[in-house]
C-alpha cells in the first residue's frame, strides 16, 4: 500500500487528477435496516489513466460508479471532477452497463445516434462519426440491422460506441462484458484497449475479472468487503499494447496472484 501511495503521489504531482473521491460514505435504508455499502472511499484518479475496480459482491463498487457518475448522492464526502463537485449527473462521460439497453426498434446505427439526439448535437457529424466507430469495432455493414440480430458481443460494441459518439473526457463501464462467453470477452477486451488508446480518456470499469482489469487498466484498485473500502491501489506496470499471450508473463501471473490473494485474505 505505501509503495502505490509513493507512486500515486508522484502521479498527482505530474498531472491534476481528472476525478477526486474524498472521504465518500454511503448509507442505505431498507426495510427499516441501515446497510452502509460504502465507508471513506478515497482515491484519485488522473487525466487519461485507466482505473478498474475488483472486490467482492456486494461491496459497492456499483454504488461508488453511480456516485462518480451523479447518479447517486454520496451520505458523505464527496466527488469531484475537474475540480467541480459532482451534485447531479455528469454530463461529460460516456457510460455502458452490463445490460446494452438497446433500444429495439431503432437500428445500430440509429442506437449509437441517440447519444447525440438527447445531447442535441449537430446530427451530420455524428452520423460520420458514429459510423467511424461502428467501423473501428468491426460493425460495419450492421448500421441497418436491428439489435436482435445481433450477438451479444455485437451488441455490447455498439453500446460501447453510443458511449464514445461524443468524445466524453470520462468512459464509464459496470461490468460491460460479464455476460459474454471468454473469447468474445477476450476479443472486447483487445477492441476496447484500441479504442482507449487512440484518445486516452480518463476511463473506469467495474469488473469481477482479474485478468481483464490487469490486462485493460493503469491502476486496479481493490475494495474490501462491505462495508467497502480501498484496500489496494495496485500501478499495473506491464507495456502496452497488452496482448492476450501476455497474460502468461510472469509479471501478468505475479499480479493476478497478488490481486486474488488480497481478494480472497478479506
Ligand atoms: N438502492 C439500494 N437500497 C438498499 N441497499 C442497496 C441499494 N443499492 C445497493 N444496496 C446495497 O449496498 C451494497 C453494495 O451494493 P453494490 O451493488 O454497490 O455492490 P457491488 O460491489 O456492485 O456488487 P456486485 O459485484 O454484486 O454487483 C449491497 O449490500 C447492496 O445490497
Amino acid at each position: 500500500m505505501d509503495e502505490s501511495q509513493a507512486r500515486n503521489d508522484a502521479l498527482r504531482a505530474a498531472a491534476p487528477a481528472a476525478i477526486v473521491i474524498d472521504g465518500v460514505a454511503r448509507q442505505f435504508n431498507s426495510r427499516g435496516q441501515s446497510v452502509t455499502a460504502l465507508d471513506n472511499v478515497n482515491l484519485q484518479i488522473g487525466d487519461g489513466e485507466f482505473v478498474s475496480f475488483l472486490g467482492p459482491s456486494g461491496c459497492g463498487k456499483s454504488t461508488l460508479f453511480m456516485i462518480v457518475a451523479g447518479l447517486l448522492a454520496p451520505s458523505r464526502g464527496e466527488v469531484r471532477i475537474a475540480g467541480r463537485r459532482v451534485d447531479r449527473p455528469v454530463t461529460d462521460i460516456g457510460i455502458v452497463f452490463q445490460q446494452d439497453l438497446l433500444v429495439d426498434w431503432r437500428t445500430v446505427l440509429e442506437n449509437v445516434l441517440l447519444q447525440a439526439e438527447v445531447r442535441r448535437l449537430p446530427l451530420a457529424p455524428a452520423r460520420e462519426r458514429a459510423r467511424q466507430l461502428l467501423q473501428q469495432v468491426g460493425l460495419a455493414g450492421f448500421e441497418n440491422r436491428r439489435p436482435w440480430e445481433l450477438s451479444g458481443g455485437m451488441r455490447q460494441r455498439a453500446a460501447i460506441c453510443r458511449a464514445l459518439l461524443h468524445d466524453a473526457r470520462i468512459l464509464m463501464m459496470d461490468e460491460p462484458f460479464g455476460a459474454l462467453d471468454a473469447l468474445t470477452r477476450d476479443q472486447m477486451n483487445l477492441d476496447l484497449q484500441a479504442l482507449w488508446s487512440q484518445t486516452r480518456r480518463t476511463a473506469i470499469l467495474v469488473t469481477h475479472s482479474i485478468s481483464e482489469a490487469i490486462f485493460l487498466s493503469d491502476r486496479v484498485v481493490v475494495m474490501s468487503p462491505r462495508p467497502g473500502r480501498v484496500i489496494l491501489d495496485l500501478r499495473i506496470d506491464l507495456p502496452r499494447p497488452r496482448t492476450i499471450e501476455m497474460r502468461d508473463s510472469a509479471e501478468f501471473v505475479a499480479y493476478q496472484k497478488q490481486l486474488r490473494g488480497m481478494i480472497g485474505a478479506h
